[in-house]
C-alpha cells in the first residue's frame, strides 16, 4: 500500500533533511504507529502521502500510484482515496455534524441520494446516530473527533493517515477512538498513525516505525512505544 524507497524531504529553510533516505513498506490492510520525538519527521511523512508536498530525493507510491512524478492533475484523485484525520479535528464550525460528513462526499461528486444513504450509515458506525444535528461546539473533543472519523471514513479510503488523533483527548476518550480506528482497519482500510501516546501504543501491540532526525531508527511488527521515552 505504501512504498518509500530512500526518500528524502530537504525543507529550503532548514539545515538538515526532514527525512533522509527513510525505506517504509506498508501492506494492504496493516496497522502502523509512526513514532519519535518532536520535529523527527512524522508529520512531514504524512505531508508526502497526502500530496501536500513532494519528496526531494527517492521514491514513494501509494497504492501502487507513484507520488514523485505524479502530474498537478491527478493529486485530487489520489486525496479521494486517502482519509486523514488530525489532533485539532478540522471541523466545519458552522455545519452540523452530518452537514460535515456530507459535505466531504458531496465535494468528491456522490449523489445527494448516495448521501442520504451513507451519512447515517456511518454516523452509527462512530457511535453518533442521535447527533447528526449538533453543531462541532455543542460536542465533547472525543465526540469531534469521532465526527472528523466519519467524515475520512465515509469514502472508504484505501488508507486512512492519522496525525495525533488523540492528542487533544483524555485516556479514556483516546482509547476509544483507538477502538474505532481498530474496527476501520478492520474493514481493511490500511491505518498509518503519527503518535506521541506511548499508552496507546503499548496496549495495541501494532507494528512501530521509530524515526529519529528524519530516519528510521526502528521497525518492529509489535512493538511497544520504548523504555524511557
Ligand atoms: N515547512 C517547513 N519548512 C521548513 N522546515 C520544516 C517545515 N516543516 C517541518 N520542518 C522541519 O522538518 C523537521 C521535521 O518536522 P515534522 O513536523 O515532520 O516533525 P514531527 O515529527 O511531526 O514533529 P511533531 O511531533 O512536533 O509534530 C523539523 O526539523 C521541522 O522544523
Amino acid at each position: 500500500m505504501i512504498h518509500a524507497s530512500k526518500v528524502s524531504k530537504q525543507y529550503k529553510a532548514s539545515t538538515r533533511p526532514a527525512l533522509d533516505e527513510i525505506n517504509i513498506d506498508v501492506d494492504k490492510g496493516e496497522f502502523a504507529f509512526v513514532i519519535g520525538p518532536s520535529g523527527s519527521g512524522k508529520s512531514t511523512l504524512l505531508r508526502l502521502l497526502i500530496r501536500e508536498d513532494v519528496p526531494t530525493g527517492g521514491e514513494l507510491e501509494v497504492n501502487g500510484e507513484d507520488l514523485v512524478h505524479m502530474r498537478r492533475g491527478k493529486v485530487a484523485a489520489h486525496r479521494r482515496k486517502l482519509g486523514c484525520v488530525f489532533q485539532d479535528f478540522r471541523l466545519l464550525t458552522n455545519r452540523t455534524v452530518e452537514q460535515n460528513v456530507g459535505f466531504a462526499l458531496e465535494v468528491i461528486g456522490r449523489s445527494r441520494a448516495s448521501i442520504k444513504q451513507t451519512v447515517p450509515e456511518v454516523l452509527e458506525m462512530v457511535g453518533l446516530e442521535g447527533k447528526a444535528n449538533r453543531m462541532p461546539n455543542e460536542l465533547s473533543g472525543g465526540e469531534q473527533q469521532r465526527v472528523a472519523i466519519a467524515r475520512a471514513f465515509a469514502n472508504r479510503p484505501i488508507l486512512l493517515l492519522a496525525d495525533e488523533p488523540t492528542g487533544n483527548l483524555d485516556p479514556d476518550t483516546s482509547a476509544d477512538i483507538m477502538l474505532l480506528l481498530e474496527r476501520i482497519n478492520r474493514t481493511g482500510t490500511t491505518v498509518l498513525m503519527a503518535t506521541h501516546d506511548n499508552t496507546i501504543v503499548d496496549s495495541m501491540r501494532r507494528r512501530v516505525i521509530e524515526l529519529q532526525l528524519g530516519k528510521v531508527v526502528r521497525d518492529e511488527a509489535r512493538g511497544v512505544y520504548g523504555v524511557g521515552r
